[in-house]
């Protein structure tokens, strides 16, 4: 496992820049292997996040390369595993030439979002953009709380642009949309492969957008759309407030909608409550079928603990899933997360899964997940990265180094604590809630394509896990 990965790394050094590499590759290491898996160390999950919306390709091609199959990657973080659904291209991503990959598409996108004719990110958002054969409907464990959006999703797999069209799921962070979005998909194309059927984030549509007016290839981009019997677009409320976008995806929906073609769209929030959305957009997407998933109750959460722990051929007893289940409070990404780390550490250090164990591994989860993630300490460690003081976050100075710090800031915090908006906003002297959403929408944005902001962000990250 360690000679693989070090060939990975001595490749990959020399594929991307040598600050990329510090800042991406040089934290990270493996920690365990099987046939099928390479499982990697990251130090959070806001690293995890970047490396594998920039470095996954480009680590899986390399891996397989010389690996000399394909192996999925996980990353674990903090001894919290993650990565169980990694999303990946079913179809094989290697280059098939027998060479190690020269390519690191996502490197170039990092680089220079705007100045890189060359660089196919339409290209590389359309293999970001396949199903993933892990989410189905015999995944998807139902319990009251989406039983009517699960309904929904599969009337419209069985029939699709028939029943319920468009499809609007609804829910909170973490709760099963895009895993829905995958079922239908996997569940039509199973049935008619000759149908045309194309899952993409609402962020990729945007980023295919954009490099396609840049290059003068509007023509290419609506062929990729506009023929699709099924459209499935995640996390739809990222085009508030991009007009063009918005405008494009008005044109393809109306398009596919014209001639009977299936839409669904999910959100993390209600069509009402989708800010700087253009008017005919919100109408077209409550003129179908909303659907929404509420937070599970204990026994889904216990049933979903038991599938989980299936899929990964370990039992769990009763009283170790309702403990869990009692902890986490709504986020099955979250309760994933844990049960991934019972079932490590109890490999690790050769012991049952029992309530001692869970008890032990929980107690290090939250003490890592909180650690240090006060809303006054991050004020703290932002104003000191930045050299500005915490009375500045507060105030209502508009130029631009510290109107950035304080988005960062509520970043941070929106991101890793648990406090509320209207919290957060009070907390920066009084601000309102909205503003602390458009800190966070913008900052996410940004950390998608500018390199140096993600480093600063990993980097004041590290002092406060510190
Ligand atoms: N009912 C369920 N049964 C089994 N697994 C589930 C269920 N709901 C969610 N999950 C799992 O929880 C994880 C998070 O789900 P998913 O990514 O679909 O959430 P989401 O609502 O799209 O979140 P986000 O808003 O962050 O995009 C996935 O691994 C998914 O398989």
């Amino acid at each position: 496992m360690d000679a693989l990965w070090k060939n990975c790394l001595d490749h990959i050094e020399q594929k991307i820049l040598p600050e990329n590499f510090n800042t991406w590759f040089t934290p990270l290491y493996p920690c365990a292997k099987n046939e099928n898996t390479l499982t990697l160390v990251v130090p959070n999950r806001f690293f995890e996040r970047c490396l594998r919306e920039n470095y996954l390709e480009l680590i899986q091609e390399t891996l397989e390369y010389f690996a000399n199959k394909k192996l999925e990657v996980c990353f674990q973080v903090n001894g919290i595993s993650s990565g169980i659904e990694t999303p990946f291209n079913g179809n094989g991503n290697g280059n098939g030439n027998g060479h190690p990959p020269v390519s690191a598409p996502s490197e170039a996108r990092m680089e220079t979002p705007a100045s890189s004719p060359h660089v196919e990110v339409g290209e590389s958002s359309r293999t970001e953009s396949f199903l993933n054969p892990k989410y189905t409907f015999d995944r998807f464990v139902i319990g009251p709380n989406n039983q009517f959006a699960h309904a929904a999703c599969q009337a419209v797999a069985q029939k699709p642009a028939y029943t319920y069209n468009p499809l609007f799921l609804y829910g909170a962070v973490g709760l099963g949309k895009t895993h829905l979005l995958h079922a239908i998909g996997n569940q039509i194309s199973n049935q008619n492969p000759n149908l045309r059927v194309r899952y993409i984030s609402a962020e990729r549509f945007t980023v295919d957008l954009i490099e396609s007016i840049k290059r003068d290839k509007m023509a290419a981009f609506r062929e990729r759309y506009r023929p699709l019997d099924v459209l499935l677009v995640d996390d739809i409320q990222f085009i508030a407030g991009k007009e063009r976008t918005q405008e494009e995806f008005f044109y393809t929906f109306n398009s596919l909608y014209e001639y009977h073609k299936q839409i669904v769209v999910s959100s993390d929030r209600y069509p009402k409550d989708m800010k700087n959305i253009e008017e005919r957009l919100r109408s077209r997407f409550e003129s179908g079928l909303i659907a929404d998933i509420m937070p599970p109750d204990l026994e889904t959460k216990m049933a979903i603990l038991y599938k989980k722990a299936d899929f990964h051929e370990k039992e769990i007893s009763q009283d170790v899933a309702m403990f869990l289940a009692n902890n986490i409070k709504s986020n099955i990404r979250e309760l994933e997360g844990i049960l991934l780390r019972v079932i490590a550490y109890s490999s690790f250090t050769r012991r049952d899964i029992d309530l001692e164990l869970a008890k032990e591994v929980l107690k290090d989860f939250t003490v890592d997940k909180n650690k240090n993630f006060s809303i006054a300490n991050i004020q703290k460690t932002v104003a000191q990265y930045f050299s500005i003081r915490v009375s500045d976050l507060k105030s209502k100075k508009r130029s631009r180094d510290i109107s950035i710090p304080r988005q960062i800031a509520m970043y941070i915090c929106r991101e890793y604590t648990q406090a509320s908006l209207p919290e957060i906003g009070r907390q920066f002297g009084g601000k309102d809630h909205t503003t602390v959403i458009f800190s966070h929408r913008k900052i996410s944005s940004l950390v998608k394509e500018n390199n140096e902001m993600t480093g600063s962000i990993q980097q004041i990250l590290n002092i406060l896990e510190s």
